[in-house]
């Protein structure tokens, strides 16, 4: 049966990695892959538009669709909008929420040839590939109350953290799988010294382990995890956290692989339907120069294949054909380094393609 892919270029440098991304898509579907590909608005490119970060045509595309690839949102160009329900931002936590993609899957691996690209000593993050898996439809992000509203002569600004028993066991045994297909350990990151959200995430991540003998169930706090995933990331195997512990720790986790620009992200649902996009921002600092990495985008490709296409082959040849660019020594600005070849967007598209397509 043919499968929907809905692509969203978004803003910034979106358009310009998901043209590379695309392109990956086209040569799939090339060599057989039974898609059909259709482009839709998302963002400040939704909102210049209609009006709208995610107007209703998107939304039903999106719906439609067996899996998304997203670019990215947001800009300097739409941060005054005041309504905060009109921002770029809004129209992605949009798709995520109406879709229910709960479990975001962060995997943050590093190239071999990229160790000495990341901030950190070759011989903390040679070898490291950790899974961050994320919560990504609850938590603080979409808690009520929230708001802000005048008490007492000021204003004051509110959101609340809740999870619910079943949202927290859902993602739990997204994490208890996911180990189990790994190296089975598990860490559960959270604020259980001070929250009662997460001390009842902690309860359950607890109560869910007896079911999953082989997996090695640890807890870490929030602020220690963050140190620890600069002291020795490699303690890690998987991760699981809410929704803004996990979109903190990845972008810290990203820095370990030698660049934002290196971290895909898969977004799922019961049923398997995704939506697949870079880790990283629209990155306005860069946008229009040609000159971003289109890598992570690639690789959400790969992992598209994987989680709602059933295509691992397909998959594992998009990943290869990114490490053998590595190896000739192709680097987009952001993972330079002495003795590579600095290339542009587009030229590492180029390359990808054509180590895909000698394969
Ligand atoms: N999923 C998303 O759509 C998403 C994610 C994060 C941030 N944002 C939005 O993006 C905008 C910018 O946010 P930010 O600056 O905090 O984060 P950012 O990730 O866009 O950029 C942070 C830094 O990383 C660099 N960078 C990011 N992606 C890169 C790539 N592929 N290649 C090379 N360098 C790259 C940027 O140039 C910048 O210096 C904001 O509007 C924010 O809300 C969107
Ligand atoms: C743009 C923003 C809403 C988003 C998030 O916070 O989830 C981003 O930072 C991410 O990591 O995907
Ligand atoms: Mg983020």
């Amino acid at each position: 049966m043919t499968q929907k892919i809905l692509v969203l270029p978004g803003d910034g440098i979106g358009p310009e990695i998901t043209a590379q991304a695309s392109r990956i898509l086209a040569a799939c579907k090339a060599r057989g892959l039974d898609i059909e590909v259709e482009e839709g608005l998302l963002g400040g490119a939704a909102y210049d538009e209609h009006g709208e970060p995610l107007p209703a045509e998107t939304l039903e595309k999106a719906k439609a669709a067996r899996a998304i690839l997203l670019g990215a949102v947001g800009g300097p160009k739409w941060d005054k909008i005041e309504d905060l329900a009109k921002r770029p931002e809004k129209g992605l936590l949009g798709v995520r929420k109406q879709l229910g993609l709960f479990g975001n899957l962060r995997p943050a691996i590093t190239y071999p040839q990229l160790a000495s690209a990341s901030s950190l000593k070759p011989e903390l993050v040679a070898g490291l590939d950790i899974m961050i898996v994320r919560e990504l439809t609850g938590g603080i992000y979409f808690g009520q109350p929230r708001g802000i509203e005048e008490r007492d002569g000021e204003r004051v600004g509110f959101n609340t953290y809740i999870y619910s028993e079943s949202e927290i066991e859902r993602i739990g045994r997204v994490a208890f799988e996911m180990a189990q297909k790994r190296g089975k350990k598990l860490c559960s990151v959270d604020k259980a010294n001070v929250l009662e959200v997460t001390i009842l995430w902690r309860e359950v991540m607890e109560r869910l382990a007896p079911e999953y003998p082989d997996v090695e169930l640890s807890h870490m706090y929030v602020d220690n995890a963050a140190m620890q995933l600069v002291r020795a990331p490699k303690q890690f195997d998987v991760m699981v956290t809410g929704n803004m512990f996990g979109d903190i720790l990845s972008d810290a986790a990203a820095m370990l692989t030698g660049s934002i620009g290196m971290l895909p992200s898969a977004s799922l649902n019961e049923s398997g339907q995704g939506m697949y996009e870079p880790c990283h921002g629209s990155a306005p600092d860069i946008a229009g120069q040609g000159i971003a990495n289109p890598l992570a985008t690639i690789l959400s490709v790969a992992m598209m294949l994987r989680y709602s296409l059933d295509e691992p082959a397909l998959a594992e040849r998009i990943e290869a054909a990114v490490g053998q660019v590595l190896d000739d020594g192709l680097r987009t600005a952001d993972i330079a380094s002495e003795g590579t070849r600095t290339v542009s967007t587009a030229e590492m598209g180029d390359a990808v393609l054509a180590a895909f397509e000698a394969r």
